[in-house]
């Protein structure tokens, strides 16, 4: 196996995934596979996109069918990444990027090691805030702030770390890490 995972770890708001849609808009080389949740669909949010929204007993039953990598509950929800769908990209040379949780990049880093490239994308805790009130995350909100001070912690476990204050600068930054792991070039849309 040869493909390449790149994992984006940090707190909500930090802006893991617009760093991804902005990537995957650019580079359609880079894949992306909705992971499978139990959390409620935001307003914004289309079933299949960023997610495939399930319910629990659903959940459950994808767990005895071994139907995932890894899974986890993280803020109130399971989150689990589909098995099938990653190991035919890692079969080949291809490049998938993901967000997920600290424990799911550890037992990624357990599994496919090399093939597995972790990048904590931080953000300073009051930006975080404004940035998860403006996207309208009010419950839960103070756990989420919680879990990002813990994953702080563990920044050094990371292959990379990245700020993103600045977004453009933040894009930059990640380019520069993955860059050489993209085949061919950015895609003209
Ligand atoms: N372990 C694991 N964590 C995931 C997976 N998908 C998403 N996460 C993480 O679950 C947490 C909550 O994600 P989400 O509901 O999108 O909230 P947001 O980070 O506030 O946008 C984040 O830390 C994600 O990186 C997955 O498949 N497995
Ligand atoms: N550098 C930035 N400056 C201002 N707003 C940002 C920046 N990065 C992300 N955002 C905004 O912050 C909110 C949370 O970003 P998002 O990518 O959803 O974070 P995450 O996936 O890590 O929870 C979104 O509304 C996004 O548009």
């Amino acid at each position: 196996m040869s493909g390449k995972i790149i994992l984006l770890i940090g707190g909500s708001g930090s802006g893991k995934s617009s760093l991804i849609k902005r990537l995957r808009h650019e580079y359609e080389r880079v894949r992306f596979i909705p992971s499978v949740t139990t959390r409620p669909k935001r307003p914004t949010e289309h079933d299949g996109e960023s997610y495939h929204f399930v319910d629990v007993k659903t959940f459950q039953q994808l767990i005895q069918e071994n139907g995932f990598i890894e899974y986890a509950h993280v803020h109130r929800a399971w989150y689990g990444t589909p098995r099938q769908a990653y190991e035919e990209i890692l079969a080949t040379d291809g490049i998938v990027i993901k967000d997920i949780d600290p424990k799911g990049a550890a037992a990624f880093k357990t599994l496919f090691a090399d093939q597995v490239i972790t990048i904590f994308v931080s953000v300073p805790p009051d930006l975080m805030k404004e940035r998860l009130l403006m996207r309208g995350d009010t419950p839960e909100f103070e756990a989420r702030l919680v879990d990002y001070a813990d994953a702080w912690k563990d920044r050094d476990h990371y292959d990379y770390m990245i700020e993103n204050i600045d977004f453009e600068q933040a894009y930059v930054d990640l380019l520069g890490i993955i860059s050489a792991y993209i085949p061919g070039q950015p895609s003209e849309s």
